[in-house]
């Protein structure tokens, strides 16, 4: 058993955080026997130091956690919010108390969940795991399934709750209003304190608990606020704004002016949970004394071990225990099928707390680019819209097959530049670094030692080269009276797969005629990737055949995300290019797709969806590989 929450609950108790509120808060605990300033004394001298240094041992600091698990209970249309999981800025309270006019517009930063775990803690990992399934477990732990993985607490820090718009009231309504015991004739979804009175001991305790959990969510959000996102970006790391307390938040959450009187009410119940947590470590020692807190690094599991039950030494010189043997007193059957319902409702708050959406997300651009046959034209035009796209939340641009060039063998050597040198590549490093956006760079002419190539590039948000695909399957094609093409005429083939890495997802590139070659992004999925991006210009005779098709099925074969981004269609052209940019999930369903003309289209990568799919039709383990070798076959 880990002791999180007590652990969490004493960090915000922890001092200060009074002397911030502009009301005092003073007296008696509801239904416990001692008063908040002995708790805070006895906190702030003992208690909260210890949690600190423990929270910082490995046992205590890597959380096991299923972030994907299903919301039993709906479905969650908060699992992909846009850019982040975030807590929404509230406004004001309204009349249901506790619960803000919230806006909608994401603060960015919010809400990141950053999954950085270093090789040697993984290494780690996998000895807990042989250590846990040695032991004998009579219980199925949350933790025990196969997507569960750690999250290091450090890096995570409390400010994020995932809790996004509508879906976050939902979740308080559902745990407030169908899981919590409410007096008769009460609608509101939060219970007035002076109407608690009205209920049994039991059933005023679960909901001081539930008020208690929600107080102390909300003033850790104060406590960590995002001040300015002004030095974040968006691919970075979590925490390149400015974090720090948020006085006016707090007060607006609970000062009495605000919450209708209630706001102080629900620091008590805070530290009502606080006692009973307590009392509850107190309760459980006799089994946290033996326990060994492994990880596989013997001299920190002792210190574990020895400042656990130094810490519960302490706990046990508390004086003013909450006293539960007062509950559940009655042996009727009224009195079991009360703990029975205690049990089942502190059983559904947990699975809720799944429905808490995880954004595991981003956005991405497919910029479907009216192609001339003047360069600079095109390029100001592309980079006009991938500041749109970044004003729109895009994380990734993407630009057309030959975004700055018409398509055709007698354009390539003209347009043709050096990468990166070349005029094309310089604006294309300088956009991304000035919008600190990921550019997929379409593709371009390239020339090299005499060559011609047909190369994408990727910028990263510093404006650095990250990628260069060229082109590896060229078009040659001969449908006679339809389209006769040979792009081998000018160019010669790139031999590599390409890859980049963002810190969301790695990501596969191939251009256009690659898509018809299930190889490849076969290959990008089994390098990892979650999206393969396809600039690409299909004509009119195989864009209608195939174009929507063959991206379809790279997505159902690989079960990723796939994009394919079009020069728009024109007329004047040679070439007359197909359009349709297309956005595909991993169950192959077309999430987003253009007409012909110029405009941008939008996709959402959820990462979740991905995981969700090969899930729920696992073809990626049923291959059978043993049977695919032809080699032993007579043809
Ligand atoms: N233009 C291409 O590279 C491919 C294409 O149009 C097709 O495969 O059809």
């Amino acid at each position: 058993m880990k002791l999180y929450v007590v652990l969490i609950i004493t960090c915000f108790v922890n001092g200060g955080y009074k002397s911030n509120f502009l009301f005092e808060l003073t007296g008696k605990i509801n239904d416990c026997s001692c008063d908040i300033d002995v708790v805070d004394e006895f906190n702030n001298a003992k208690i909260y130091p210890r949690i600190s240094s423990l929270v910082l041992k490995d046992f205590f600091r890597f959380y096991k956690v299923n972030l994907r698990r299903e919301c039993p209970f709906w479905k969650d249309s908060s699992h992909c919010g846009i850019r982040y999981c975030q807590v929404e800025s509230c406004n004001e309270y309204t009349e249901a108390a506790q619960e803000f006019d919230c806006e909608e517009t994401p603060h960015q930063d919010l809400g990141y969940l950053n999954t950085t775990i270093s090789v040697s803690s993984l290494e780690d990992f996998a000895l807990w795991q042989a250590y846990d399934d040695a032991q004998d477990l009579f219980c199925r732990l949350p933790d025990e399934d196969g997507d569960a993985q750690y999250v290091d607490l450090r890096l995570n820090p409390e400010r994020y709750t995932g809790f996004k718009g509508k879906n976050a009231h939902r979740i308080w309504h559902v745990i407030y209003k169908e899981n919590c015991f409410r007096p008769e004739n009460i609608y509101e979804v939060y219970i007035r304190s002076s109407k608690l009175t009205g209920m049994c001991l039991e059933k005023r305790v679960f909901y001081r608990v539930i008020s208690g959990l929600h107080a102390s969510i909300n003033i850790h959000l104060s406590a960590k606020y995002l001040l300015s996102d002004k030095n974040s970006n968006l691919l970075s790391q979590c925490g390149t704004g400015l974090w720090g307390p948020n006085i006016e938040e707090l007060n607006r959450k609970f000062a009495p002016e605000f919450t209708n009187g209630e706001g102080p009410q629900w620091i008590r119940n805070l530290y009502f949970l606080y006692l009973l947590e307590l009392r509850a470590l107190v309760k459980a020692s006799a089994y946290l004394e033996q326990e060994e807190y492994y990880t596989g690094n013997e001299k920190e599991d002792a210190e574990t071990r020895k400042a656990i039950n130094n810490f519960l030494m302490i706990a046990k010189e508390f004086q003013f225990h909450f006293n539960e043997s007062v509950m559940f007193q009655e042996t009727t059957l009224d009195g079991k099928s009360l703990k029975e319902e205690f049990r089942q409702h502190f059983r559904n708050i947990s699975s809720i707390m799944d429905c808490v959406g995880c954004d595991k997300c981003f956005k991405v651009a497919l910029i479907q680019l009216n192609v001339t046959a003047d360069k600079p034209t095109n390029i100001d035009r592309a980079l006009k819209y991938v500041q749109t796209a970044k004003e729109n939340s895009a994380e990734i641009a993407i630009l057309p097959e030959c975004f700055n060039s018409p398509y055709g063998t007698k354009f390539f050597p003209k347009y043709a530049e050096k990468i990166p040198s070349g005029e094309t590549c310089r604006c294309l490093s300088e956009c991304a670094k000035k919008l600190s956006i990921y550019i997929v760079g379409g593709s371009i002419p390239e020339i090299e030692s005499g060559r011609l190539y047909n190369t994408c590039t990727v910028w990263d948000p510093q404006g650095k080269l990250i990628a260069k695909h060229r082109k590896m399957h060229l078009f040659d094609i001969d449908i006679p009276g339809k389209i006769t093409f040979k792009e081998s005429d000018a160019l010669s083939p790139g031999n590599d797969i390409t890859t980049f890495e963002t810190d969301k997802c790695k990501i596969g590139v191939g251009i256009c005629y690659d898509v018809r070659f299930p190889e490849l992004a076969n290959i990008y999925r089994k390098l990892g990737c979650s999206l393969i991006v396809y600039p690409g210009a299909f004509n009119m005779t195989t864009g209608p055949l195939h174009w929507e098709l063959l991206f379809r099925a790279r997505a159902c074969d690989n079960q990723l995300f796939v994009a394919g981004v079009s020069p728009a269609r024109d007329l004047t052209a040679d070439y007359h290019a197909w359009g349709h940019s297309i956005f595909v999930n991993p169950v192959a369903q077309v999430e987003a797709q253009a007409e012909h003309e110029e405009t941008i289209i939008y996709g959402i990568v959820d990462l979740a969806k991905i995981a969700e799919t090969r899930q729920n039709i696992p073809i990626l383990k049923q291959r059978r590989t043993d049977v695919y070798d032809i080699s032993h076959h007579h043809l």
